[in-house]
């Protein structure tokens, strides 16, 4: 088992950083370092208390660690390895903490080792790759493809082909480009397949991974995209459990409740889920002992999942914000933004006709896991990327509903209040979007950025315009927002 009981604090016990020789000095059992054989990008909070949970709890024989690359930035990697890649998962329910320590993280690298995340990949014990990169992070366009036209991915490529004549590693910025030069690495050495299991919050992320990977590879080396059509497996998931950013209140709480001090906590809820659709062609962990659902057709559970619980904490974070509040807990709670929510749900519901779907008991749960007062789930956390998240969420709910004739109020709330924020200043990193609030109909300027169509129809256009200057007004009324902090990623 590479996930471990966190006892509560001896009184004798001083406060102590969380690492191998800390915690071997305060625990009675030993602390099992399984063989990698995951790779994981993008070291982040969710990836801690999903995927590299489900595998620490279900390992009962210390078979399956985890070599982990960030996905950017070099600071987790630094904090993850400073404690041996040990890292607390605190459970928050009413009345109830559950406190694991993992052991299975047993590798942690920053994403521009580029040489390393070769070697891990193309190791012949590792079965399959993991991705929690955020939605922006995979570079799609609207289409949900990527161009080989952007910039960034077309420099990659530019640099890939400059060191495949020199016979040197690339330093490469995005993390698909970074995967692929590790699957060649692994194709030039045992040729043995593998799976990649994207898990981020996008419908059909397999395929779309996928379709990504051999439009790149094309653009490299033709062998090589055959090989990744062949030999690679894309899996695809609906990943689930809420996990906020992590604050320095609940890395002093840990140290209250255990004496140790863990820079790598992550505290999320006891609800979990992991539904995934795919083969593994060189095994996987038994996640199914964790409850993760296997199945054929993921794509119904794809879109409650996005539609309902992803869908409503948009329109929390792009509403509830003008309202003054900060957390989806405290937005739940107001009547207001409950009712926006119900109406936004009760015009989802109808696109999702599937009995097994029961949904419900799904609104039912969601309320309630909405409503944790023990999670700090903080809207601008949410808000961040928001563009992608509207046209992931929202708009092909609003694409249905077109086609119907008119779209319902509900549901076009949620892009309301992204242009009432765009309006007040919150997207201001985003050029277009500057560019659209100068001009003489912002409201109509922003809608198009959001989506073209709705943008050039006058009962949408009236229908927003209503919503934003009764956002704006209530904005007013809580001047209290103080702006998109990007600390969080
Ligand atoms: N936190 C949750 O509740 C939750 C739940 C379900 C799914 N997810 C998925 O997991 C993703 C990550 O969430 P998190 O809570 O771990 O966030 P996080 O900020 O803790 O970690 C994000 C990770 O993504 C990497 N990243 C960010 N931008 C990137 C880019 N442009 N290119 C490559 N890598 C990039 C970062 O380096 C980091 O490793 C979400 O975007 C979502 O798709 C999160
Ligand atoms: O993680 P993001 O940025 O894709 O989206 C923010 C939240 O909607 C999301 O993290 C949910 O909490 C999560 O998807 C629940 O499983």
């Amino acid at each position: 088992m590479t996930a471990l009981r966190f006892p509560d604090r001896d009184e004798k016990c001083p406060t102590q950083p969380l690492n191998a020789t800390t915690v071997a000095e305060a625990l009675p059992e030993t602390v099992p370092r399984p063989p990698v054989r995951i790779v994981h990008i993008g070291l982040g909070a969710f990836h801690r208390a999903h995927q590299l949970w489900y595998t620490a709890v279900v390992d009962g024989e210390n078979e399956w660690g985890v070599a982990a690359f960030t996905g950017r930035g070099a600071a987790a990697a630094r904090m993850i390895a400073a404690q041996n890649g040990l890292c607390t998962v605190v459970q928050r329910a009413a009345g109830v903490e559950t406190r694991t320590l993992v052991t299975n993280l047993v590798e942690a690298h920053h994403g521009s080792d580029v040489a390393r995340l070769a070697t891990s990949i193309a190791d012949p014990a590792v079965r399959l790759v993991t991705l929690t990169i955020t939605e922006a992070g995979y570079r799609f366009g609207e289409n949900g493809r990527i161009s080989t036209r952007d910039p960034v991915l077309a420099g990659d490529l530019t640099r890939w082909k400059r060191a495949s004549a020199d016979e040197v590693v690339p330093e490469l910025q995005t993390a698909l480009v970074r995967l692929l030069w590790g699957l060649n690495e692994r194709r030039r050495s045992t040729g043995r397949p593998i799976a990649i299991v994207p898990c981020d919050n996008m419908p059909e992320n397999g395929p779309m991974v996928g379709r990504a990977a051999v439009d790149l590879a094309r653009e490299v080396d033709n062998d090589l995209a055959d090989w990744v059509r062949e030999s690679v497996s894309f899996v695809s998931t609906v990943v689930d459990r809420i996990t906020p950013a992590t604050t320095e209140r609940d890395i002093r709480d840990l140290q209250t409740a255990t004496g140790f001090v863990d820079q790598a906590v992550v505290v999320t809820e006891a609800f979990s889920e992991w539904i995934l659709s795919g083969t593994f062609p060189e095994g996987r962990p038994p996640w199914e002992l964790a409850g993760a659902r296997f199945v054929d057709d993921i794509a119904p559970f794809e879109r409650r999942k996005l539609w309902l619980l992803n869908g409503a904490h948009t329109l929390l974070a792009m509403t509830a914000r003008h309202r003054g509040l900060s957390t989806v807990a405290e937005a739940i709670t107001d009547p207001e933004t409950r009712r926006a929510v119900e109406d936004y749900w009760d015009a989802v519901v109808p696109w999702l006709p599937e009995p097994e779907l029961d949904l419900e008991k799904y609104r039912r749960d969601l309320l309630a896991r909405f409503e944790n007062p023990h999670l700090a789930h903080r809207l601008e956390q949410i808000a961040l990327g928001s563009v992608m998240k509207l046209r992931i969420r929202t708009l092909p709910v609003i694409e249905c509903q077109w086609g119907m004739g008119v779209v319902p109020e509900a549901l076009l709330l949620s892009l309301s209040g992204w242009i009432a924020g765009a309006i007040v200043g919150w997207e201001d990193n985003d050029d277009n979007v500057l560019r659209a609030v100068q001009t003489s109909d912002p409201v109509c300027e922003l809608l198009k950025i959001l989506d073209d169509r709705l943008g050039r129809d006058d009962l949408s256009v009236a229908i927003v315009r209503a919503q934003v200057a009764q956002l704006l007004s209530t904005h007013t009324r809580f001047p209290s927002d103080q702006g998109v902090s990007r600390d969080y990623r």
